[in-house]
């Protein structure tokens, strides 16, 4: 199934590699008050995309798929957010600072969009929401390593955390179990989980536009 979700996304996927923020990274061109835009509203975003984990886990249909969620949300809390607090301290803002930020209307409607689809959703509707979020920032991370950062990228760090191959195995993961949990889903069911992963590709490309634009 998630062959078909990322097909049926496929324009909205490719306008995110296409875009200028994208690119500005991979080519270490991106200014630093649209990095520092970014930086601040995802460490909003990842506090409540950390909430979302904690619910994927709480609803996990096996002890199994509970345990990886909870391994999820402490990665998340302790590496990915860890990337954004040293590149934080870099910048010099102050982790109180970080967090008492004010969120865009984009990263606002993003994470209710995604925690009100875990809350009243079923596991698999959560699953197709939470998708876009890993796979993209994934594939976007390992297309930027593969074409290959020059040395005085002050990105490397970001592209070197989402083209892991602990982050890419994770990505594996999740599709795998979203391929299991969706197989043989009624058409209209298979319609409403593809209509989740595409509002969330578009908040996704929608997040990089915000903090292009905004800052
Ligand atoms: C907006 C957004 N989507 C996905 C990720 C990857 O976890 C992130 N850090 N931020």
């Amino acid at each position: 199934m998630s062959e078909r979700l990322r097909a049926a996304a496929e324009e909205i996927w490719h306008a995110q590699h296409d875009h200028p923020f994208v690119r500005g990274i991979g080519e270490g061109t991106l200014d630093g008050a649209r990095f520092r835009f970014w930086l601040r509203q995802d460490y909003l975003f990842l506090i409540e995309y950390a909430r979302l984990l904690a619910l994927a886990s709480a609803k996990a249909p096996d002890l199994d798929t509970m345990t990886r969620f909870a391994g999820l949300l402490h990665t998340t809390l302790h590496e990915e957010m860890a990337l954004h607090r040293s590149y934080s301290a870099d910048l010099g803002i102050a982790l109180p600072d970080l967090e008492r930020e004010r969120p865009a209307p984009t990263t606002r409607g993003y994470t209710d969009f995604l925690l009100r689809t875990a809350a009243i959703g079923d596991f698999v509707e959560l699953l197709s929401a939470l998708l876009p979020c890993m796979w993209g920032f994934n594939e976007i991370g390992l297309a930027l390593a593969e074409r290959g950062s020059p040395d005085h990228v002050g990105y490397a760090r970001w592209i070197e955390m989402y083209s892991s191959s602990d982050f890419t195995a994770l990505v594996d993961w999740l599709r795998e179990l979203t391929d299991r949990l969706g197989a043989g889903l009624p058409a209209a069911t298979e319609q409403r989980l593809r209509e989740t992963f595409l509002t969330s590709s578009r908040y996704e490309l929608a997040f990089w536009e915000t903090a292009w634009s905004r800052s």
